[in-house]
């Protein structure tokens, strides 16, 4: 079985991969005679994987760090220097077009930040945005006004405010909303013939999927995309 690590700017998150499904690790107890590579991906801080690449060498297991490169089989990067996109946000791209291929896609991962990205059919990375998440989009507003307040129980929803909780609240989603809606035009622009398929994922993409009809929401969309990258870079 494989581990599968993915280090965001909140949390360490890691699984293993064993007959084609996901199992939970927990990262203080692996298995590692049971464990037969490590492949990991970092944005965050690198010092939480210290521990676990340690154990895996005293275990002589072979550790592999996902890196964006300009291609990866069809798929092609837009940023000039790759090295700066998220891993995440190539890693989420990877695994939109190995599971949707000949498809145009909206990927969106909505954690501490909210990331669009755009792709079209033949595989071709347009590019994409990175907002503040949710939490961050509301928090920054209560932290740098005087009247504005969250009451930590006011649902995000599409709706005009009507008190300032939900003013605020449904700012952040809104803003969000009209973010994905301006990447499809991205797409529309390139006569895609298919519709465009949105896939969300990270802690709010479930809550996001909701407002768009046809989309889906897949919480291993990153683990799925490390999968896909070690299998397409070993093969090479
Ligand atoms: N059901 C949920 N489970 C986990 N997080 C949730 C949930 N609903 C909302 N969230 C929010 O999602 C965010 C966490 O998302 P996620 O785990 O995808 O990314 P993250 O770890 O914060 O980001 P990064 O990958 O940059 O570390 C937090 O802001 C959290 O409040
Ligand atoms: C935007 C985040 C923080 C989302 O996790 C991550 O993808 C990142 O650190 N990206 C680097 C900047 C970029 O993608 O252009
Ligand atoms: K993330």
């Amino acid at each position: 079985m494989r581990l599968l690590i993915d280090v965001g700017n909140t949390s360490l998150k890691a699984v293993l991969w064993h007959n084609e499904q996901a199992q939970p690790a927990d990262i203080n107890n692996l298995p590692w005679l049971q464990i037969t590579e490590v492949i990991y991906a970092c944005v965050g801080r690198s010092d939480l994987l210290n521990d676990i690449l340690v154990q895996a060498a005293s275990n002589n297991i072979t550790c592999f760090e996902a890196k964006v490169t300009k291609t990866l089989g069809d798929l092609v990067c837009a940023y000039e220097h790759v090295g700066n996109l998220g891993i995440d946000r190539w890693l989420a791209l990877i695994a939109g077009f190995t599971l949707y291929p000949n498809t145009a896609c909206i990927v969106v991962d909505a954690g501490t930040a909210t990331t669009i990205d755009v792709l079209n059919s033949e595989g071709l990375h347009l590019g994409g945005w990175i907002l503040p998440g949710l939490d961050l989009m509301t928090s920054s507003l209560t932290q740098n006004t005087q009247r504005v307040f969250d009451d930590g129980k006011t649902p995000f929803t599409n709706e005009l405010g009507k008190n300032t909780p939900n003013g605020l609240k449904n700012g952040a989603l809104v803003a969000t909303i009209g973010a994905i809606e301006q990447a499809k035009l991205n797409l529309t622009a390139q006569k895609t013939e298919q519709a465009t398929q949105i896939i969300f994922a990270g802690g709010y993409g479930s809550l996001l999927q909701q407002q768009f009809a046809g989309s889906i929401f897949d919480s291993l969309l990153v683990m799925k995309g490390l999968n896909y990258w070690y299998e397409l870079t070993e093969t090479v």
